[in-house]
């Protein structure tokens, strides 16, 4: 499912599945099933489809090669890493929360079972390095330590993410920093592991890394509120998905420490232990709103991407990187899905 119309995003399918298709190919054929089926390459019974992600995070690892110089087939292997890291986190995620629906279709534990859902997931992340192993670039090993260490905070993050589901005293800093590690770090790991491979100079790798940071705390802040008043149809999750599982996501902690007479409506509502019904949810959506979460987030997501720009002006790139860069900033931030 890619979101057009951004150029760099059309580039994703051409140059960097081959190299995905050749890292699954080397693993056993059960492991293949599923990584296949994870990464939309195919559906349940091994029929061919194109129901893979939006491939956000290979489109930035191209465009930072291009802004260190090269051609975009120079980041195809930090491009890989990223997206095969991402899906083993997906993978791993979805069997954690017990999700049924991602991208529109029975997520590969709800189709493969769980065990074969997390040993998917264990091989998608081993072949992540495998990508960057075979790369000829000389920034091979920094780019391997940068993944390692941007992993960790997804770990970290998602740590965090499932502990606040069970405290009812969560911080706005506290899930603020979260957000930065469960989704913001991989995002910057993304737009810099195309630098590395091709050495670029450490000003461009920071600055490529700094508007990643931003891209990804703007990012998931829209995430957070498609979770929550996303349309169904668009997202390919349950209406109010992030409500229904008493998430911690940013709206809701906002809504939760706002000290608002909606937000501690919201606090009695969010407590009660009994399913969700739909109009439990609708009450909920509007009380959120009625705290202002929905405008703050939305406010703290335009922050974001405002630094996000600031950080690529400064990087003084060619225009033609620059725009792309700019563009699919602009369109990841305003997505409905
Ligand atoms: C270790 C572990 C289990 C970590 C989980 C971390 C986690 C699930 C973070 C969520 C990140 C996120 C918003 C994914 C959707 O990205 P997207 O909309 O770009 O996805 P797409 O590939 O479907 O387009």
């Amino acid at each position: 499912m890619t979101i057009a119309p951004v150029a760099c995003l059309d580039q994703v399918p051409a140059l960097v599945e081959p190299r995905i298709r050749d890292l699954i190919g080397r693993l056993d054929p059960r492991n293949q099933r599923v990584t296949a089926y994870q990464l939309g390459y195919c559906d349940a019974d091994g029929a061919p489809t194109t129901a893979g992600g939006k491939g956000i995070r290979p489109a930035l690892a191209l465009l930072s090669a291009r802004a260190a110089g090269h051609p975009p087939e120079r980041g195809v292997a930090a491009a890989a890493a990223v997206e095969l890291a991402h899906n083993f986190s997906l993978l791993h995620d979805d069997v954690m929360d017990q999700d049924t629906m991602r991208r529109h279709r029975p997520t590969a534990w709800a189709v493969f079972g769980t065990a074969a859902a997390i040993l998917a997931g264990d091989a998608l992340m081993i072949l992540a390095h495998d990508a960057l192993a075979g790369d000829s670039g000389p920034g091979r090993v920094q780019a391997a330590r940068r993944l390692d260490a941007d992993v960790h905070r997804l770990i970290a993050g998602q740590a965090a993410d499932l502990e606040f589901e069970h405290r009812d005293d969560v911080s706005l800093d506290e899930c603020l920093a979260m957000t930065a590690d469960k989704t913001a770090a991989l995002m910057s790991c993304a737009c810099t592991l195309g630098a590395l491979l091709c050495g670029a100079p450490a000003a461009v790798t920071r600055g490529l890394s700094r508007f990643g940071t931003h891209l990804g705390m703007s990012f998931q802040l829209v995430d957070d509120q498609l979770g929550i008043w996303g349309e169904p149809g668009r997202t390919g999750k349950p209406v109010g998905s992030d409500l229904r599982a008493r998430k911690k996501s940013v709206p809701i902690v906002h809504a939760l420490t706002s000290g608002t007479a909606a937000g501690d409506a919201f606090r009695t509502l969010y407590a009660s232990t009994h399913e969700p019904q739909e109009a439990d949810l609708r009450t909920a959506s509007r009380l959120l709103e009625e705290s202002g979460s929905r405008d703050w987030v939305q406010d703290e997501a335009d922050r974001h991407l405002a630094h996000a720009l600031d950080e690529l002006a400064a990087l003084e790139l060619p225009a033609d990187v620059h725009n792309d860069l700019v563009d699919l900033a602009r369109l990841v931030t305003g997505r409905d899905h």
